[in-house]
């Protein structure tokens, strides 16, 4: 329990920081809205006088009723039922004008509040360490921003409301004492009885919140994989498996869903059946024993019956609330984890975009690493090398040899285990890493394209270019025959990663895109394999006239298309078995490259 007050609390204070003083405006005005409300109640009883059914007299001894007639009694006597009534007007017109205002007020302070927990979030998303990413899933992080802040942001109203509430229930408990404290504290026993009866519900609801917090991350993280592998599901009949998993599931959320109204609907039943048999108690009690007057009594059973659903209202807003902090948390606990591997501040990094191009070349120098501190292997083990400036290198090696993580490396997007990366003479780390990557253009593997028209992907990485640049990179590229032939050319929008182009399409726009940057370093991962022998020649002669202007790294398989790098770098299990000239390690026969170099050539005859 404590512990959950204390995350109510951690919410309470970020809802503090961000509204400030508008927050504490709109709980000031809502619990006028509810003292209006009261007021006009309050009115009913100089207007149930007035008209004969009450003795106004005797209610000169009854607090604020008395101070309400004896102005009335100045008037006359005709004018005193329309003097009442307009007085009734009053109050609910300006009560409605109030909570006209306070929708508004609330939605701003929620949907503001919600974009803050967004833009926060997201914000330690990009700015924290590519090793630290690659320990999560990403289904977690889209599984947060949209369904566990859509329900925080319910959180936000009920906290806004639930403080009002609070704050008009003591003003209206001190009104009750000051008029009977017998009867007051009486009701505040029966209420905390309630609190007692009810607890076990509410911490039920709080279960079953935090349940539902890890359904819906199960259930999104399964839906991406679906989606991501849905060709293998498809090729491989595999539909049964994966319907049986998305019935169990959404089952799963089905009974969560039936079990939060059952709590909410059992704890209402439970709070209406001990409230009448209190009311029963609470008029015998009033009469029988402590023989209170009708009129007394009349006020005071209208207080009671205002502040007697207050009771309620902040038991089940208490139980909803409890129900939206576990989404809340998973929020905050997500942020955190992120901040812990924070690497760059983005609004800095902004500030300074002076782009210093390497001039001397990256070194290496006893670098290993591994991904798993708790497992023996390394991925990279005692890697000494040097890449010169405006030269060509290129990576090879077997498959699992270490060539990616060399790269990431390389570019400071990793921190070796031992040893150091040096740009320029300069360790690679912190800030100087991440201004580095400013000089360098990577296309991965798997080319990625935006969900946009071909000029929208050019324009995303490099903002200011023109047209005919576009056209320049892209027949550098190899690809301006096939852009000119697409129906609405530059502006033809790629579908969802670019699912309309082929894969050797996507991987000449993806190049184009990077060549448009105009990096200091370009790295190609693989990033012809899927070209025919006419594009990829293409390519090769595109290279060899970049060759001097920029340092490129090339990972290949396919050794042919490395025929022209200044320098090979032969990776074997992690480690740097061989590094020269391509000619002259295609000589040695009996070396890696060698016998890499030998293999292609027999299996492509
Ligand atoms: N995210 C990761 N987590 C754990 N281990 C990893 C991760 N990425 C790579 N590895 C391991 O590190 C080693 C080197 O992987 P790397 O991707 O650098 O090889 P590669 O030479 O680029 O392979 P390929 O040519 O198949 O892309 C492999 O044993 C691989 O299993």
């Amino acid at each position: 329990m404590n512990n959950h007050i204390a995350h109510i609390a951690v919410y309470f204070r970020k809802l503090h920081k961000f509204a400030g003083l508008k927050l504490y405006v709109n709980i000031v005005c809502m619990m006028g809205v509810s003292m209006l409300e009261g007021a006009g109640l309050f009115l009913f009883i100089p207007m149930l006088g007035l008209i004969g059914v009450f003795d106004t007299a005797s209610a000169d001894n009854i607090p604020f009723l008395s101070a309400l007639m004896s102005p009335l009694g100045e008037l006359p006597i005709g004018w005193r039922l329309p003097a009442v009534l307009g007085v009734f007007m009053l109050s609910v017109w300006t009560q409605a004008f109030l909570q006209l205002r306070l929708v508004n007020r609330n939605e701003a302070i929620e949907a503001g509040f919600i974009r803050h927990l967004q833009v926060e979030l997201y914000q330690s998303l990009l700015q924290s360490s590519w090793s630290f990413f690659l320990t999560k899933r990403r289904s977690d992080f889209v599984h947060v921003m949209m369904q566990e802040l859509s329900r925080a942001s319910n959180g936000v109203y009920l906290s806004i409301s639930l403080l009002s509430t609070c704050l008009f229930t003591l003003v209206q408990i001190g009104l009750a004492a000051w008029l009977s404290w017998p009867l007051t504290a009486s009701i505040l026993v029966c209420g905390v009885i309630m609190a007692l009866i009810l607890r076990p519900y509410h911490q039920r609801s709080k279960r079953n919140g935090e349940r539902l917090s890890a359904l819906m991350r199960e259930f999104y993280a399964g839906m991406t994989e679906h989606f991501n592998g849905i060709k293998e599901i498809k090729s491989n009949r595999m539909e049964e498996r994966h319907m049986g998993w998305f019935r169990d599931t959404s089952g799963e959320l089905e009974q969560n869903a039936i079990m939060y109204t059952k709590l909410q609907s059992s704890s209402r039943f439970c709070y209406k059946a001990a409230t009448g048999l209190l009311m029963a108690l609470f008029v015998l009690c009033s009469v029988k024993l402590l023989h209170i007057p009708p009129e007394k009594l009349i006020v005071i059973s209208l207080i009671f019956t205002r502040l007697w659903p207050k009771f309620s209202s902040l038991q089940s807003k208490w139980q909803r609330l409890a129900q939206t902090i576990p989404a809340f948390n998973s929020l905050q606990c997500l942020r955190m984890e992120y901040e812990a591997a924070k690497e760059l501040d983005i609004n800095e990094d902004v500030m300074d975009d002076n782009r210093v191009r390497m001039a001397h070349g990256i070194e290496c120098r006893n670098v290993s690493y591994r991904y798993d501190r708790s497992r023996a292997d390394f991925a990279l083990e005692h890697i000494d090398l040097w890449i010169p400036a405006n030269s060509m290198t290129a990576v090879v090696g077997k498959s699992g040899a270490g060539k990616s993580t060399l790269i990431d490396l390389l570019i400071g997007l990793m921190q070796p285990e031992t040893g150091e990366v040096f740009a320029d003479g300069e360790l690679l780390v912190g800030e100087r890493a991440v201004s580095f990557r400013r000089n360098v253009s990577y296309v991965a593997q798997e080319p990625f394209l935006f969900h946009a028209s071909i000029r929208d992907n050019m324009f995303i990485a490099a903002p200011e270019v023109t047209e005919a640049m576009i056209w320049e990179a892209l027949s550098f590229a190899a690809a301006e025959d096939f852009v000119r032939k697409l129906p609405q050319g530059l502006d033809t929008v790629l579908g969802d990663r670019g699912v309309r182009l082929s894969g050797g399409e996507r991987q000449r726009i993806v190049l184009a895109r990077a060549i448009l940057r105009k990096p200091s370093i370009l790295i190609l991962d693989e990033a012809t394999s899927a070209l025919d022998g006419e594009n990829e020649a293409k390519i090769q002669e595109a290279l060899i006239r970049l060759k001097g202007s920029m340092t490129i790294i090339v990972i290949a398989h396919r050794l042919s298309t490395i025929r022209d790098a200044n320098q090979v770098i032969v990776l074997e299990d992690g480690r740097l078995a061989r590094s020269g000239g391509f000619q002259q390690l295609a000589k040695e026969s009996d070396g890696v490259f060698g016998k890499l170099l030998s293999y292609q050539m027999t299996s492509s005859v």
